[in-house]
């Protein structure tokens, strides 16, 4: 079972159709990334989760809950940090935390204030007085303390400094080890690719590729070869042709190659050229990103 399974899901915004049948799925204990440039549909596709975005349409299915479950329910099941970290702006922390208390049967006061703690929110300070950052960690606090299994987390790193991006990323790395599902939106791709164990990636309203990371930093590699001499350009030529091979380019006697898939086939034609030294490494995320969604992160 999923803890998120979103099917053919479509939404508007007044004419424009944002989301054209995105399909997505959140497994227990995974930290999966939602990407995509900005206005792709990223915060609406959470809203619509959650009930939250009129006249959204799709299947929707939240943990053991009946698809269509509604809004009501899986609000008792899901808790969604909207980008800024929406919180009531005169209540203090400890304010807010006896609201959850109140609002979810789930609710974990212990989880909520050690988050609070992890991430230094003031607990007795009106939340519209609080950084930007401390704003964000009350509503991830909040979010936490609610004890819902599936956690939609919008740009969450969003005001929090590298201290506090890091603490967080430990949290949340916690959080998913004990069976805990995140869909989290982000920009950083460095950051993501230390913290999401998988990727969605959207475009024009549909989800284009969902990969597991790890799967996905196997697939895509670059190979460098340092070479006695400069290549021919036959052998170039056969470089480029060898299955898998997307881009090739050459240095002096640096050969850099892209590769999706099966590398021995490059790795033989580069050692028939006797190269002095080989390296493969993956791929960064932010180039794959690029690839598939067009741009920069
Ligand atoms: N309240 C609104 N009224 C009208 N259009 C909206 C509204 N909210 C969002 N949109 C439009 O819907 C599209 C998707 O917006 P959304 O906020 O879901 O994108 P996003 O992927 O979360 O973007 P970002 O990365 O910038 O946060 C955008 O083109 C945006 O202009």
């Amino acid at each position: 079972m999923n803890a998120l399974r979103v099917r053919d899901l479509h939404a508007r915004h007044g004419r424009r159709e944002v989301l054209r049948g995105a399909d997505l799925q959140v497994p227990p204990g995974s930290i999966t990334a939602l990407l995509g440039q900005n206005g792709s549909g990223k915060s609406t596709l959470m809203r619509a989760v959650l009930g939250l975005h009129p006249g959204a349409r799709g299947v929707i299915e939240v943990l053991d809950l009946p698809p269509g479950a509604g809004g009501l329910l899986v609000r008792q099941r899901a808790a969604l940090v909207p980008t800024g970290g929406t919180v009531m702006p005169g209540e203090t922390a400890r304010t807010h935390f006896a609201f959850g208390e109140r609002v979810y049967g789930t609710w974990n006061r212990a989880m909520a204030l050690a988050t609070a703690g992890a991430l230094h929110v003031p607990l007795d300070q009106p939340a519209g007085k609080l950084s930007t950052g401390q704003r964000m960690g009350l509503a991830v606090a909040y979010a936490f303390g609610s004890g819902c299994q599936l956690l939609l987390l919008d740009e969450p790193t969003n005001g929090l400094d590298p201290e506090h991006r890091e603490r967080l990323a430990g949290l949340l790395a916690a959080h998913a080890a004990e069976g805990y599902a995140v869909l989290l939106s982000s920009h950083v791709l460095p950051e993501v690719e230390g913290l999401a164990d998988r990727a969605a990636f959207l475009k024009e309203g549909r989800v284009v590729l969902e990969a597991d990371l790890d799967e996905l930093r196997a697939q895509h590699a670059v190979v460098q070869a340092i070479l006695p001499d400069v290549l021919p350009a036959g052998t170039l030529r056969h470089l480029e042709s060898v299955a898998g091979v997307e881009r090739l380019d050459v240095q002096g006697r640096t050969l850099t190659l892209q590769v999706r898939g099966a590398r021995e086939a490059v790795l033989a034609a580069i050692a028939a050229a006797r190269p002095v030294d080989v390296q493969v490494r993956p791929r960064p995320l932010a180039e794959v990103y690029a690839d598939l969604l067009g741009g920069a992160a």
